[in-house]
């Protein structure tokens, strides 16, 4: 089985190429969705965040508010949170690709937005980047906003300016799939992309 990882910055259009490798018949492993199974209700995460953190769980149900704050104000907080959601987003993965594996699927996405940032991408057989420019990024966050409201000009770009950049990631993707003009042009890149790799399997 060949594992495709899948990255990009914020906005980038990386839920969207998933989607589209999902339609394709790809399975697709979801780090976003994965943190926010564990945080959820009854989720693995829950004990251990009460444990360093207490106060944060609230009749079974994570205070993000307050987690968000704690991460904000605490300067350690963020490496502790992150101690306790890797191994158990890890062991998921472990988990998907196991099943992935029983099942003689050629190929997987691990869609994971830190991918290049954890050393994940060096296991994978491909890596794959979703881009756009970056003043499609900035109105897609600034459309998007924090909990709904429209986010600033330079508080959008303060964001993406936290992150790696685009020569960065693309110096370290086999392939780049470009999700700034439609949806439909996006569509081709990824069927070609799985037509070629079909094609050499
Ligand atoms: N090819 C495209 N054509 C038009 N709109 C797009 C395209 N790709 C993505 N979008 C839009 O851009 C926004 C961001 O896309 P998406 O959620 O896929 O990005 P993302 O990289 O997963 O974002 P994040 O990691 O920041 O949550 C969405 O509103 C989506 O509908």
């Amino acid at each position: 089985m060949r594992i495709i990882g899948l990255t990009g910055g914020m906005a980038a259009g990386k839920s969207t190429v998933a989607t589209l490798f999902r339609r394709a018949g790809v399975p697709v492993f979801d780090a976003d969705a994965c943190v926010r199974r564990l945080q959820g209700e009854g989720g693995k995460a829950l004990p251990l965040i009460e444990q360093i953190f207490p106060g944060t769980v609230v009749e079974g149900r994570l205070d993000r508010g307050a987690l968000r704050e704690i991460v904000r104000t605490q300067p350690d907080a963020l490496k502790r949170l992150e101690a306790i959601m890797h191994p158990l987003v890890r062991a998921e993965r472990a988990r998907f690709l196991k099943q992935c594996r029983a099942r003689k699927e050629p190929f997987c996405v691990l869609d994971i937005p830190l991918l290049m940032e954890i050393g994940e991408d060096r296991r994978c057989d491909l890596v794959v980047v979703a881009e756009a420019p970056m003043s499609t990024r900035l109105s897609r966050i600034r459309q998007r906003g924090r909990s709904g409201a429209r986010m600033s000009m330079t508080d959008a770009k303060r964001l993406l300016k936290r992150q790696m950049s685009d020569h960065e990631r693309r110096r370290r993707a086999d392939i780049v799939i470009r999700t700034g003009l439609s949806r439909g042009h996006a569509a081709r890149q990824v069927h070609a992309l799985l037509h070629r790799l079909r094609e050499a399997s």
